[in-house]
């Protein structure tokens, strides 16, 4: 949230600021074994982007009507769409920074900038090649997701005068991962309140969140430095990790899947989870000799888990 140094809170700005960018530079990374990601040709580079401004100066138009320095948040849309075409980079990350760092520098008068942005992911489709022989990705045709999608955040004030980049987080949200088989939930406490059975085989339907923040954010805003996190390469570790595990709890999975984005991403800093508990309800129970159950929606209450790790986990851990 944006402050003034008195502490109070004040900020105006515009959201869901959509932006289809086509053509954006192709973004590369650097394979991992838990994933066939390597890139994106980012035909389709498109956000949904909540853009807010903070300045001392902009006290009198709230407690005086004073709109002399107001940049209108209609303005802020143009800005935002008009930079969108100048930007030469390849990530989302980059795209935030580029605009907020160009508005700051356009209205000296504003102290500080948050803002956000979720990637609209447009996934590529199979059509026939004209040889006749097999299929190949259209470049032309996408089929808009509505599965997990990335973001990314960034808090930007002024250092001397000149914009930076204060506090950033990237995120891949809304994953939803079923494993129907080799999850337990047992050994809890059992006293008076406790009415759940122990559980030695769940289908463990899980939501999750992941939050991650590089030691230098210069390698989330320039990919050309090798060392950028792809959401995608986040979201195949982690069902990778459920894929291997037979975990007895959703807060020991998390453990694993953050010991390994760590570990495969030494440029983090810090990775945070937040998880949500929907495994299914058994209607029909499998048995050793007849694997098919059958299970229905979870009811309300829903369990949650949160949990921030940094580098310093793997050193105790003892990876
Ligand atoms: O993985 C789980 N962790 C819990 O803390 C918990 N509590 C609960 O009722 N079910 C589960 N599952």
């Amino acid at each position: 949230m944006l402050k003034l140094r008195s502490g109070r809170t004040l900020y105006y700005g515009k959201g869901d600021v959509l932006t289809y960018r086509t053509y954006a530079k192709p973004l590369s990374v650097t394979a991992i074994p838990e994933s066939a990601y390597i890139g994106d040709s980012n035909v389709i580079f498109s956000h949904n982007i909540t853009f807010a401004v903070s300045s001392e100066q902009l006290l009198t138009s709230f407690t005086e009507g004073d709109n002399s320095l107001v940049v209108a948040t209609d303005s802020m849309k143009n800005f935002i769409l008009r930079h969108t075409a100048d930007y030469e980079g390849s990530t989302t990350e980059g795209l935030l920074s580029f605009i907020s760092t160009k508005f700051m520098d356009r209205y000296p008068h504003i102290d500080a900038v948050e803002l956000s942005a979720d990637r609209i992911p447009f996934q590529t489709l199979e059509v026939a090649s004209p040889s006749g022989v097999g299929l190949e990705q259209s470049p032309l045709v996408y089929r808009r997701s509505h599965n997990d999608h990335a973001s990314a955040s960034m808090k930007l004030n002024r250092k001397d005068g000149a914009p930076v980049v204060d506090t950033h987080e990237c995120s891949i949200t809304d994953l939803q991962l079923i494993k129907v088989s080799g999850s337990s939930f047992y050994g809890f406490v059992r006293d008076e309140y406790t009415t759940l059975p122990e559980s030695f085989d769940r289908p463990l339907f899980i939501f999750l969140d992941i939050y991650w923040k590089y030691d230098q954010f210069g390698d989330a805003a320039d990919a050309d430095q090798g060392r950028y996190v792809p959401a995608e390469q986040i979201r195949d570790i982690t069902h990778n990790v459920f894929h291997e595990m037979k975990s007895p709890s959703i807060q020991f999975l998390i453990y694993q899947v953050g010991l390994r984005i760590l570990t495969r991403f030494p440029q983090l800093l810090e990775i945070r989870f937040e998880s949500n508990n929907r495994t299914w309800e058994t209607i029909v129970d499998n048995t050793e000799a007849d694997p098919a159950g059958v299970y229905t929606e979870p009811r309300p209450p829903f369990g949650f888990q949160g949990f921030t790790m940094t580098q310093e986990d793997l050193i105790t851990d003892g990876e």
